[in-house]
């Protein structure tokens, strides 16, 4: 089993509030591993440190064998990262917001084209390529910035709640990409998200976060096992290792996050 994330004893305090208390945990090649946790627990803390965007207060991490904190340039140049916050230009076509992210990239001449190419059919986006992304549905917006995270094949990707905000067909449609993108390329892949429902599917393994520490990993058939009822769905999961029920409706900063997101794409 090729690791390719480790995470020992990782530590970020924020004042006086310590966010991330000590998480340790490892993603081999060609896992699909997924943060749950309530609100505040500390998931996308955690990402923006194993992205080099906030530096640990303590512990280790490396990616792809490189140190986030000493390494920060090498681990960047191996790792895709889709955020929560939008990524893609509105007002030009997905093919265009390709072409900008492949430049950064420093792609060129055919290599560049065939990728973009490649990258837009496995998606599913080459008949709207031409179109302007705000023409797009939410789940064409969330495909096209996948597709411009692994332009440079990363062996990494991270997501921070990559389907908040679609309604189930899009969903579907995400998950099926990530699916076939660990299929086809072993990447490892660390998301975070709320739906248990994407945990139990496309998650090969998942870890279970409560206020900054990590209460629990394994399969979602392990996690089921442990709670001691063989019907047990990852809601009972969920509720069991953290206390937390899962509101149908739920809180405040969860709507306020969807309604941003939805508001993002119109
Ligand atoms: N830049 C910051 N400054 C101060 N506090 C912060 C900062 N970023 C996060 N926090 C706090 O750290 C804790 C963990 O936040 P984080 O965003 O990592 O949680 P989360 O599990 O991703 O939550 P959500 O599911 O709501 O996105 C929260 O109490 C949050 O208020």
């Amino acid at each position: 089993m090729e690791v390719i994330v480790e995470v020992e004893q990782l530590k970020k305090s924020f004042g006086k509030h310590t966010a991330v208390k000590g998480v340790s945990f490892n993603i081999a090649a060609g896992e699909v591993f997924g943060l749950l946790g309530p609100n505040g627990a500390g998931k996308t803390t955690i990402v923006r440190m194993l992205t080099t965007l906030l530096l640990p207060d303590g512990g280790r991490a490396t990616v792809c064998g490189y140190d986030v904190r000493r390494q920060a340039a090498r681990v960047r140049q191996c790792i895709g990262y889709v955020p929560q916050a939008l990524s893609v230009d509105g007002a030009l076509t997905g093919y265009e917001n390709m072409m900008i992210f492949a430049k950064l990239l420093g792609l060129k001449g055919r290599e560049r084209e065939r990728r973009i190419a490649d990258l837009l059919h496995f998606m599913q986006l080459e008949d709207a390529a031409g179109r302007l992304v705000r023409t797009y549905s939410g789940g064409m917006v969330r495909r096209l910035e996948i597709a411009q995270a692994v332009l440079h094949y990363p062996r990494v990707l991270f997501l921070d709640e990559p389907t908040v905000g679609l309604d189930p067909v899009a969903r579907r449609g995400v998950w099926e990409i990530l699916a076939k993108l660990r299929r086809t390329s072993r990447m490892a892949i660390l998301l975070t998200t709320h739906y248990m429902e994407e945990a139990d599917t496309v998650c090969t393994r998942v870890g279970i976060l409560n206020r900054g520490e990590m209460v629990v990993t394994g399969t979602p058939g392990e996690l089921k096992a442990l709670v001691g009822n063989p019907d047990a769905s990852m809601d009972d999961v969920f509720t069991y290792f953290t206390g937390n029920f899962l509101d149908a409706g739920g809180d405040f900063r969860g709507i306020r996050q969807v309604r941003h997101i939805s508001r993002r794409l119109g």
